[in-house]
């Protein structure tokens, strides 16, 4: 296979924060990872984001915005024995974060209580998360994201894989381990690269027959076991249209929960402009086809997913602005409109 001339790796973003804070929150956030007393000291005067069968729990404003809202663990106490449950249950909470002020944040499980006397109380409405990351900005978006990962890799790692014994969490649910066997477990994610094609006029884009109507985004696969990244780019693109990269470009990376959790990496990748024949693996993907600058432009002004009538030719359109695809794709019209 042909190998990549030209990887080039630029950081782009490293979030703007204040670097002593910085520095102090993510030794604070350490300390409550390895030390259990630390963390359940922290519970009692952290934040709690709740979720119910790990959909979150959110918020309208007054203005008809939503937010994704967090509840002091005194709050959240009060809110178990009005609904007749243990206080037991704050134990359950994983740590996610900790704010600027280092507060400490935590998920919360309630699925075994009824959704609807917990939504009455806290004035919300348990949303899949799917609809919640277009209702949220941003940094809640994630924070919800990745909240609901840590619950979800919890409920589905309860047993050891060598043993078949329960394996038993640390208070923050960094870990959970096997005391028959001794392995520790760690929440796990997959890598995977996504990568928007060019061929220097217009970019490649596909989509998968379990994709809502119309919607075309970047060409994605998963990292098979010892695999670079590069090397998974290119065998993806290779394998989906059958065209050999030429060159690739870090652009940035996204923690995707859906629908286990992925760290996607998102690069651009420029193939031969005199080869560029798109022959689709149809076992993958349902179509691809190469569009224009002006049609890219087009595709991104659609910001919710059209109504698709049956019987209609579907309207095209990208995933949303929350999806690196979507970064990637905004990139290379911004890039080519430089061009022109
Ligand atoms: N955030 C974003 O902008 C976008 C995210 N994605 C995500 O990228 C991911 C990968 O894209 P695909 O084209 O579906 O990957 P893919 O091209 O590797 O095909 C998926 C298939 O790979 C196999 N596979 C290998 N390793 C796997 C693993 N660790 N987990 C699950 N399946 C594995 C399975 O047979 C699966 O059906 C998907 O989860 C998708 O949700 C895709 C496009 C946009
Ligand atoms: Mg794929």
């Amino acid at each position: 296979m042909l190998q990549p001339r030209n990887i080039l790796f630029r950081l782009k973003w490293v979030g703007s924060r204040s670097c002593s804070n910085y520095v102090s929150r993510m030794r604070y956030l350490s300390r409550m990872k390895q030390d259990d007393e630390v963390c359940r000291t922290a519970l009692q005067s952290g934040n709690i984001f709740l979720y119910h069968q790990l959909a979150p729990l959110l918020q309208r404003t007054d203005i008809g915005t939503y937010q994704f809202p967090a509840f002091p663990a005194e709050d959240v106490k009060g809110i178990l024995e009005n609904l007749g449950e243990s206080n037991e249950m704050l134990w359950e909470t994983i740590l996610i974060n900790c704010t600027e002020r280092n507060k400490a944040q935590f998920s919360l499980d309630v699925g075994s209580i009824e959704q609807a006397a917990v939504e009455k109380l806290c004035g919300g409405t348990f949303t899949d998360l799917r609809k919640a990351f277009f209702l949220l900005r941003g940094p809640e978006a994630t924070l919800a994201a990745r909240g609901q990962a840590l619950l979800r890799w919890h409920q589905t790692n309860g047993f050891c894989s060598s043993t078949g014994q329960p394996t038993q969490r640390n208070q923050s649910g960094s870990q959970r381990v096997c005391h028959s066997s001794g392995i520790t477990y760690y929440p796990k994610m997959s890598p995977v690269v996504i990568a928007l094609v060019s061929d220097g006029k217009r970019c490649l884009l596909g989509r998968q027959s379990t994709f809502p109507r119309g919607m075309y985004s970047a060409l994605a696969g998963f990292c098979d076991m010892g695999e670079t990244m590069e090397e998974t780019l290119c065998r993806e693109i290779a394998e989906e249209v059958g065209l050999e990269v030429e060159s690739i470009q870090y652009s940035g990376s996204q923690h995707w929960p859906f629908p286990q959790s992925s760290l996607m990496v998102a690069c651009h990748a420029t193939v031969n402009a005199d080869n560029t024949r798109i022959r689709v693996d149809t076992v993958e993907l349902e179509d691809a086809r190469w569009f224009s600058l002006e049609e890219v432009q087009e595709l991104l002004k659609i910001k919710a997913p059209p109504r698709n009538n049956k019987g209609e030719p579907p309207v095209f359109w990208v995933p949303p602005r929350y999806a690196i695809a979507n970064r990637l794709i905004q990139e290379w019209a911004n890039q080519q409109q430089l061009k022109s």
